[in-house]
């Protein structure tokens, strides 16, 4: 594998689960691999389980990490083509992607969406900007509009949990104070529809994430008509796709609870606020899957890192 940008970079999911069971089961086994191989870990964005997961898979592969926060850190980069760059930007991609390429042989960034510019976040600037002027392979560590990583990570612990041959997974928004990304949303829509699950989603009206990802995924605008017979319930908070990048308010009441989600598994990527996005009695419960979620990470990680490796 050349890049690992989006899910649509896995070719068989059920092949990479089962690889990735395997790499968890024995996570040395191919710690020769990435001997004598930097991976760069580039930050525009705060991070505790991409920061430190993606360096413990790398570990795990024999690969020296090198970590930059980017933003504040850095020059401050210009992507824009044939800008006069007489204002706050020092450099541009094209010199400091080809520059980074000089020290690491995989570059793995993180780069949120503005959520004020719909056409900018779709078009994936930062991340395919990297792609073009790079040398080297890039990893997708949360862009814009998808969190790759994470959707990996979750379809291996559904695998993980459940004995059922096609589960019901629901995936429903929740509150936030604040207006937050679709990345997570999107990536886990696409790794569920490459999965042999029921999968619908909840959210309410005013909340569709792009309808080019959902496709003809049920969208429920009633989360207690979504949740019946749900054995998996995972939850995020997303802003309006349609009134693109705000937070609505209301819709205190999607909060998940215990009464609501029943025996179902709880599933979120972290971090959580707890008791605006789901209360206290979920997150304390057996039926949380949050921590082996993040303990995932780092198998979901190393996967994608031996699969560029062995392509280097
Ligand atoms: N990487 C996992 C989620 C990152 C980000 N969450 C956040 O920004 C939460 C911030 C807060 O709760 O203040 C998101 O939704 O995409
Ligand atoms: N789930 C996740 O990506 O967490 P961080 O934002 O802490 O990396």
């Amino acid at each position: 594998m050349k890049h690992y940008t989006s899910i649509n970079d896995i070719d068989n999911i059920n092949s990479w689960i089962e690889e990735a069971k395997e790499i968890k089961a024995n996570p040395l086994t191919n710690i020769e691999i990435g001997k004598n191989k930097t991976l760069g870990l580039l930050f525009f964005n705060s991070s505790l389980r991409t920061r430190l997961s993606t360096q413990k898979a790398a570990l795990n592969l024999g690969m020296n990490p090198i970590v930059m926060n980017v933003s504040g850190d850095a020059w401050g980069i210009e992507f824009g083509d044939g800008t006069v760059m007489n204002g706050n930007t020092a450099e541009h991609i094209k010199e400091a992607a080809a520059v980074v390429s000089q020290y690491c042989d995989v570059i793995a960034v993180r780069a949120f969406p503005t959520l004020t510019d719909k056409e900018k976040d779709n078009s994936e600037q930062v991340l395919n900007s990297f792609v073009q002027f790079a040398s080297v392979p890039i990893v997708n560590m949360e862009s814009a509009t998808g969190h790759p990583l994470q959707g990996l990570t979750d379809a291996i612990t559904i695998a993980e949990n459940t004995n059922k041959k096609k589960p019901k997974v629901v995936l429903s928004w929740a509150p936030h104070i604040k207006a937050l990304p679709h990345a997570v949303g999107n990536s886990f829509v696409q790794a569920m529809q490459k999965m042999d699950v029921e999968f619908v989603i909840a959210n309410p009206e005013g909340y569709d994430l792009n309808p080019e990802i959902t496709k003809d995924t049920p969208i429920y605008h009633n989360q207690a008509e979504a949740f019946k017979d749900a054995d998996f319930v995972y939850t995020k908070n997303w802003s309006s796709y349609e009134s693109y990048g705000q937070n609505l308010g209301g819709n205190e009441d999607w909060v998940i609870t215990k009464d609501k989600i029943g025996d179902a598994k709880f599933m979120h990527c972290l971090p959580v606020r707890r008791n605006v996005v789901v209360e206290d009695a979920v997150l304390d419960s057996e039926s949380s899957l949050v921590i082996e979620q993040a303990n995932n990470r780092t198998y979901a990680a190393q996967l994608v890192l031996k699969k560029i490796l062995e392509d280097l």
